[in-house]
């Protein structure tokens, strides 16, 4: 069968399956494999955590609106923030770059500018990579990192009936900056510039992560996907269920200006590497104390397996056919 056809989840499952089968070598160090933003492992008094994103041409971005420098920044910070999401220190990265013959190596240039921008601000090392011929560009980058204490990790599996649900920042700008970029969206020149640069500039909230392990919080991850595809993936982990009032939904100033549909950007667009977690209220607190951004509670986690409710102004559940972007 067909990977159009199986979805990107099956394809995952699929590949889990035949993993499983074999488990060599050290096995045993793996805390947590595939399923959550990093693989965690067991190192002396620490855990590692690594992971690996990509951004490919015509899938994540097309020539017509590239910005090599900023192509540089995100293809780092998605890897930032999927350590971020776990808790973790980024400490170094690989990066496996695809171009055309005729890319320009000033254009290369810029890309590692941009790169480099963000592993300096993050403290990640660019420790090696690749290079190969390709007919559209891709960026592939991993990141190792860790977590300075073991346990304290932040993982899907973890929340827990009557956690509150809370979100960093404000959703929805990264999916209206596409928008421009690609011409369907006309916002004023301001506010296009500010939607524009979180469509490239996604900021890794590694200092909030932190901030959540300390205060107690022990599941997140970061929104790639769209706020209620990704709360899928952690009441799927952790087998519980949620409801979120869309009204509490910290819309971006920018995107609310489009009413419902700026909602409907901030809950299923994704893109905007903001973490999404679950905790206690106490917990939440401490980190909206000592957070730099702000930190919004949009809803509870409930029994029901699985069941995800949006609910509107009065309490009616707003239905998503697609809650988020799909691979395949
Ligand atoms: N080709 C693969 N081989 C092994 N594991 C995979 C593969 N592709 C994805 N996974 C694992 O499946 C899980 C889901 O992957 P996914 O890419 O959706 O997560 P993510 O990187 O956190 O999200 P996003 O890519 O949207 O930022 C992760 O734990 C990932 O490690
Ligand atoms: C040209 C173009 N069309 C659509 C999108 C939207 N998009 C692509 S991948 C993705 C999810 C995150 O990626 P991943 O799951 O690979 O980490 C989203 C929201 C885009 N960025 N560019
Ligand atoms: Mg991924």
């Amino acid at each position: 069968m067909k990977a159009s056809k199986t979805g990107e989840f099956a394809l995952i499952d699929r590949i889990i399956s035949e993993i499983n089968k074999v488990k060599p070598g050290e096995w045993n160090s793996l805390v947590s494999g595939i399923g959550d933003d990093a693989a965690v492992i067991r190192s002396r008094s620490r855990y590692q955590v690594a992971t690996t994103d990509c951004l490919v041409e015509n899938v994540h971005f097309k020539k017509s609106f590239l910005d090599w420098n900023a192509l540089g920044w995100k293809a780092l910070a998605i890897n930032l923030s999927d350590i971020a999401a776990m808790g973790g220190l980024p400490k170094y990265a690989v990066v496996s770059l695809a171009i055309p013959l005729n890319t320009d190596v000033e254009d290369v240039v810029r890309l590692y500018k941009g790169m480099l921008e963000a592993a300096s601000e993050s403290g990640t090392v660019i420790a090696g990579g690749n290079i190969s011929r390709a007919s559209e560009i891709a960026v592939h980058a991993a990141v190792i990192g860790e977590v300075p204490a073991r346990g304290k990790v932040l993982l899907r599996s973890k929340a827990k009936k009557g956690d509150l649900i809370a979100v960093t920042g404000r959703l929805g700008a990264a999916a209206a900056g596409l928008r421009t970029l690609g011409g369907s969206l006309h916002p004023s020149r301001n506010d296009a510039d500010i939607l524009e640069k979180a469509f490239w500039y996604p900021q890794p909230r590694i200092d909030v992560g932190r901030i959540l392990v300390k205060s107690g919080i022990h599941c997140g991850m970061d929104i790639s996907d769209g706020l209620v595809a990704d709360l899928g993936h952690i009441l799927e982990m952790s087998r519980v269920g949620a409801r979120i009032e869309a009204a509490r939904v910290p819309v971006h100033p920018s995107v609310a200006v489009l009413g419902f549909e700026g909602l409907k950007l901030a809950l299923t667009s994704g893109e905007d590497y903001e973490l999404l977690f679950t905790g206690k209220k106490e917990a939440i607190e401490k980190v909206a104390a000592e957070a730099c951004c702000p930190i919004t509670i949009i809803g509870e986690i409930t029994r029901g397996a699985g069941k995800l409710d949006v609910l509107d102004n009065d309490g009616k559940n707003i239905p998503f056919e697609n809650g988020g972007w799909h691979h395949f």
